[in-house]
Order: structure tokens, then C-alpha cells, then sequence
């Protein structure tokens, strides 16, 4: 599979950390994964490290078949592969027995998209966030993304859900979390699980859901989707549109339309990302260094206002 250069042995054998159990204290859940409960919890006894550590536990339930197993340890070896501050960090595994668990940073400000519908401008009360804050926070995603092309990985599914913030508060950094795509193609298992329905529709270039043609591009493509996710504060894509209906658009070459505040710069990232040949579209280090310099000109732009109400 051109994803890996790994050999293909046991999961198990991919020198993964293993970490004594009893020095983990789950505390609270952070909501339903994909396998199983997602929980934050204390780690002890880190070397470096004085006091516990706040991470995020993932669990694989007990009860699952040798098929999910295998998925749960090969989303570990995935993560495990990446050191960078915006792809989430892997700490270690509880695989010498069930309930296996998977130890990751904990990143206290939940995913990307719930972050910006909450931070919608309400009833005559200006959006929190600021053009700067989009930026950084796509800057983040696109640094994210620049790593896992070094490192010649494709992802598949970069969206706004996939990413997690440390923090709600102005510090805030985005982070890659989520490699679950990437993973069922690993497994080559994504034909059986992942019908046409599943498939992210709204984030795929048109070879990708025509031709299943999968390169750094396609993520290039899903970047442009999440840059548009940002700017229209975590809309839905092609509002109202079926998967069929957006293939069809898309591969006649309709667009989503402009965010309502987002500026010319930014509008032209998006537009270079979805051009319909995968080769005409930016690298990841030319849509950072555009962003850069719209960051560097946008300091001091109004906060983005609700659109105004018809009187
Ligand atoms: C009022 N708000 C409500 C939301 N809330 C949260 C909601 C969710 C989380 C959360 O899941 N944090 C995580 N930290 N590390 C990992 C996490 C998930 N991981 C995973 O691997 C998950 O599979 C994953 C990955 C990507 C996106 C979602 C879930 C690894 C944190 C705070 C803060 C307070």
C-alpha cells in the first residue's frame, strides 16, 4: 500500500510503548469513538514528569472481533509514527490485556467544527472569534498536513471534525486527530466498511470519489473543504446537497461559494485547492506561506458580524 514503507508484521511488533496499567486513572469521558468510549484520564509515574498526566484514553470494548482489534492497534502504529505539534500526540498502549487501551494527549477544547458553530455570532452579539483566530487556526490544520506530506502519509479525511483544539480560550492550537480513513484503507477493509455513503463526499476531489485515485493532492483538495469550514464557521459544505448531488456539481466543475467573511487571499487558497487537476493544486508550504501573509495583513480586522438582518 504506497501509504506505508512499514512492513506489514504484527502491530504488536511495531515497538509500540506499552504502559503499565495501574498507572492509569480514568477520570471522566470525552465522548463515544468510533470503537469505543474516548475518556480522559491521569497518567503516573512519567519519566520527566512531575505529578500525573492529563491524557485521553481510547478504549476498545472488551468484546470485539479480532477484525476491530486489529483496526484499534493499527490506528496506534499510525499515530505513533508522527512527532508535531499539530498532529496528536501518542503516549503509549495497554495492549498485554483487555480492555486494550490507546494513550494519547488530552486536548481539552473538543473538535474544530463544534468549536466554530458555538462560536456563531447570536442575536446582535458579534462572533468571539476574529479573522486572526481563523487564520491561526487553519494555519495550525495546514502545518498539521505538511508533516504527514513529508512524511509521505495520506490522510484521506482531513475535515474540521477530525481536528481537536487544546483549549477553547485565545491559545488555542488545532491538531490533527483523527486517522481512522487512513486506517480502513491500511486494512484494506474500507471497501466492506466504508460504502459509497460513508465515503466523505463533501471533502474528495473528483478522482478520488471517481477513480479512487488517492494522493497528497486529495488531502490538498479536503484542506481547501476545511478552510471553507472555518470561514463559514463550521457549515456543512454544499448545505442541502445529496453525496450525489455534490459529485455530480463537482465534476462539472461547480464550487462551494464563498464564506461570507473571508477575504480575497484566502478565497484564492480555496480556489487554487479545488482545481480539477490534482498537479495544478498548491503544495502544503505554499498554502502555509499564504496564510502567513494574510495572518501578517489581517491584524486589527473587525471581529465577523452576523449577516445583517433584513429590517
Ligand atoms: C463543553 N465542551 C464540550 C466538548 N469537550 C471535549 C470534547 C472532546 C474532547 C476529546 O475528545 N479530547 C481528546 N483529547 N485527545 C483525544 C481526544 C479525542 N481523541 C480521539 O482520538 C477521538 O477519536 C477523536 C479524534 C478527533 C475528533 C474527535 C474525537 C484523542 C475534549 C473535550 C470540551 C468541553
Amino acid at each position: 500500500n504506497p501509504n506505508y514503507d512499514i512492513v506489514d508484521t504484527k502491530p504488536a511488533e511495531q515497538g509500540l510503548i506499552e504502559i503499565p496499567r495501574k498507572n492509569i486513572k480514568l477520570t471522566g469521558e470525552l465522548g463515544q469513538g468510533a470503537f469505543g468510549e474516548v475518556y480522559s484520564g491521569l497518567l503516573s509515574n512519567v519519566p520527566m514528569v512531575d505529578g500525573d498526566l492529563p491524557v485521553a484514553v481510547k478504549t476498545l470494548p472488551p468484546v470485539c472481533t479480532e477484525q476491530t482489534e486489529s483496526d484499534f492497534h493499527m490506528e496506534a502504529v499510525i499515530v505513533s509514527q508522527f512527532n508535531h505539534p499539530n498532529i496528536v500526540k501518542f503516549i503509549g498502549v495497554c495492549f498485554s490485556h483487555h480492555p486494550h487501551y490507546i494513550v494519547l494527549e488530552l486536548l481539552e477544547g473538543g473538535d474544530l467544527k463544534t468549536f466554530l458553530r458555538a462560536a456563531r455570532p447570536k442575536q446582535d452579539q458579534p462572533s468571539s472569534l476574529t479573522v486572526l483566530d481563523l487564520l491561526r487556526l487553519s494555519l495550525d490544520v495546514a502545518r498539521g498536513c505538511q508533516h504527514l506530506e513529508e512524511k509521505r502519509f495520506i490522510h484521506r479525511d482531513i475535515a474540521a471534525r477530525n481536528c481537536l483544539l487544546t483549549t477553547k480560550g485565545p491559545n488555542r492550537t488545532a491538531k490533527i486527530a483523527d486517522f481512522g480513513m487512513a486506517r480502513d484503507i491500511y486494512r484494506s477493509d474500507y471497501y466492506k466498511k466504508a460504502g459509497r455513503a460513508m465515503l466523505p463526499v463533501k471533502w474528495m476531489p473528483p478522482e478520488a470519489f471517481l477513480d479512487g485515485v488517492f494522493t497528497t493532492k486529495t488531502d490538498v483538495w479536503s484542506f481547501g473543504i476545511l478552510l471553507w469550514e472555518v470561514f463559514s464557521l463550521g457549515h456543512m459544505p454544499y448545505p442541502g446537497c445529496s453525496n450525489e448531488e455534490v459529485m455530480t456539481l463537482v465534476t462539472q466543475g461547480g464550487r462551494l461559494d464563498p464564506p461570507d467573511s473571508c477575504s480575497l487571499a484566502v478565497l484564492s487558497i480555496m480556489i487554487a485547492c479545488w482545481s480539477s487537476v490534482p498537479e495544478e493544486r498548491p503544495t502544503f508550504s505554499a498554502i502555509i506561506s499564504s496564510l502567513e501573509k494574510s495572518l501578517q495583513s489581517s491584524r486589527g480586522l473587525p471581529v465577523i458580524y452576523a449577516p445583517p438582518t433584513i429590517s
